[in-house]
C-alpha cells in the first residue's frame, strides 16, 4: 500500500520510525508546507528514504493518506484527497469543530466512495463510548491535565507565567467545541471524545495545567443506559513534543496496519 504522511514534526517523524520495516507500508511521499522541505528530506532520507517531499498530495501512486499535520491539512489536503477518492486517517480530529467541516468530509467522502477515519489517538476507551452511546448517554465529561510547558503558545498564557505555576491551574472550563477551537495542538481528544459520545456542543470540558504531573493525563467520565465508565490515561509525552503523547503515534501506526492486516482489532 503506496501512503501519503501529511505532516513531519513530532509524529510524523516517530511513525515513520516504526512502519519502515512495515512490508505492506510504504511511504511514498511526505506533505509538508515549503518552510519545512529540507527537515523532512533530511528524516526521509533516514527512515523513508523511497518517499517524494512534497507540498500536495500526489496525483497518481498513493492509495491511502495519513494526516498527522495540524487542523490546517484537514480543508487543505484531506478534504481534496477524500474527493480523489482515497481513505484518509486523520488525527487532528478537533478540526471537526469547526461548523461545517465534519459534513463537508463526509460529502467529500461520500464523492470519493471512500472513509475518512479519526484516530482514538491520545485517548482510549473511543469503542465504549461510540457503543453506549448507540443506547443512550447521560453525560460524558472530559478533563485535559498536561504539565505547565505543554501549554506554551496556547491561551493558557494569557495573565499567568507557565513557567513559575506553583499549583494546578484550570485554564479552560467549556463545551469540547470550545476547547478544540482555542487548543488545537492539546484538546483534540476533546473533540474525539465528543464525536464518539454527546457531540461538541454537550460534552463538558476542563483543561488543567499542573506542576505536580510529568505525563499528559486523560480522564473521561461517561454514564448512560449502558452504565457508567471512568478511565484515567498516563500518557508518556514525546520528547520532541511535550503536548503530544506517544499514543498518539502508536494509534495512527495500529490504523495504518489496520488497513494491510487480515485480521484486525
Ligand atoms: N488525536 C490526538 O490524540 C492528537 C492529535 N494531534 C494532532 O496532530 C498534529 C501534529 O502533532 P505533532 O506531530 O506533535 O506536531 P508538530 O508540530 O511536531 O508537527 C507538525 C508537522 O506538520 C507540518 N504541518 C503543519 N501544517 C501543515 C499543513 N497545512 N500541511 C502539511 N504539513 C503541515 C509541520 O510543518 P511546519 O513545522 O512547517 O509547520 C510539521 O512538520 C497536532 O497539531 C494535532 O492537531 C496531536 C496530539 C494528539
Ligand atoms: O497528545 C495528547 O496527549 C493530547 C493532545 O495533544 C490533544 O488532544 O491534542
Amino acid at each position: 500500500m503506496q501512503i501519503a504522511l501529511i505532516g513531519c514534526g513530532a509524529i510524523g517523524s516517530a511513525l515513520l520510525e516504526l512502519v519502515q520495516n512495515d512490508a505492506g507500508l510504504q511511504i511514498a511521499a511526505i506533505v509538508v508546507p515549503e518552510g519545512s522541505q529540507d527537515a523532512a528530506r533530511a528524516v526521509a532520507q533516514r527512515l523513508a528514504p523511497g518517499a517524494q517531499v512534497v507540498q500536495t498530495v500526489p496525483a497518481a501512486g498513493i492509495d491511502l493518506v495519513v494526516e498527522a499535520a495540524g487542523h490546517a491539512a484537514i480543508t487543505q489536503h484531506v478534504l481534496p484527497a477524500l474527493q480523489r477518492g482515497l481513505p484518509c486517517i486523520v488525527a487532528s480530529v478537533g478540526a471537526l469543530s469547526a461548523p461545517g467541516l465534519p459534513e463537508q468530509l463526509e460529502a467529500a467522502a461520500r464523492a470519493g466512495r471512500t472513509q475518512v477515519q479519526l484516530i482514538a489517538g491520545a485517548i482510549g476507551g473511543i469503542d465504549a463510548l461510540a457503543a453506549a452511546r448507540i443506547g443512550g448517554l447521560d453525560s460524558v465529561r472530559y478533563t485535559g491535565r498536561k504539565p505547565p510547558q505543554a501549554w506554551k503558545g496556547t491561551p493558557a498564557e494569557q495573565g499567568r507565567d507557565l513557567d513559575s505555576l506553583a499549583v494546578e491551574t484550570l485554564i479552560f472550563e467549556g463545551t469540547a467545541r470550545e476547547a478544540a477551537a482555542q487548543f488545537p495542538k492539546n484538546a483534540n481528544v476533546a473533540a474525539t471524545v465528543s464525536l464518539a459520545g454527546l457531540g461538541l456542543d454537550r460534552t463538558m470540558v476542563r483543561l488543567i495545567a499542573d506542576p505536580a504531573v510529568r505525563e499528559n493525563l486523560h480522564q473521561v467520565e461517561a454514564a448512560g443506559a449502558f452504565g457508567s465508565f471512568e478511565l484515567t490515561m498516563r500518557n508518556q509525552p514525546l520528547t520532541a513534543n511535550p503536548k503530544t503523547s506517544a499514543l498518539t503515534v502508536f494509534s495512527a501506526v495500529r490504523a495504518l496496519r489496520g488497513h494491510v492486516a487480515p485480521l484486525v482489532i
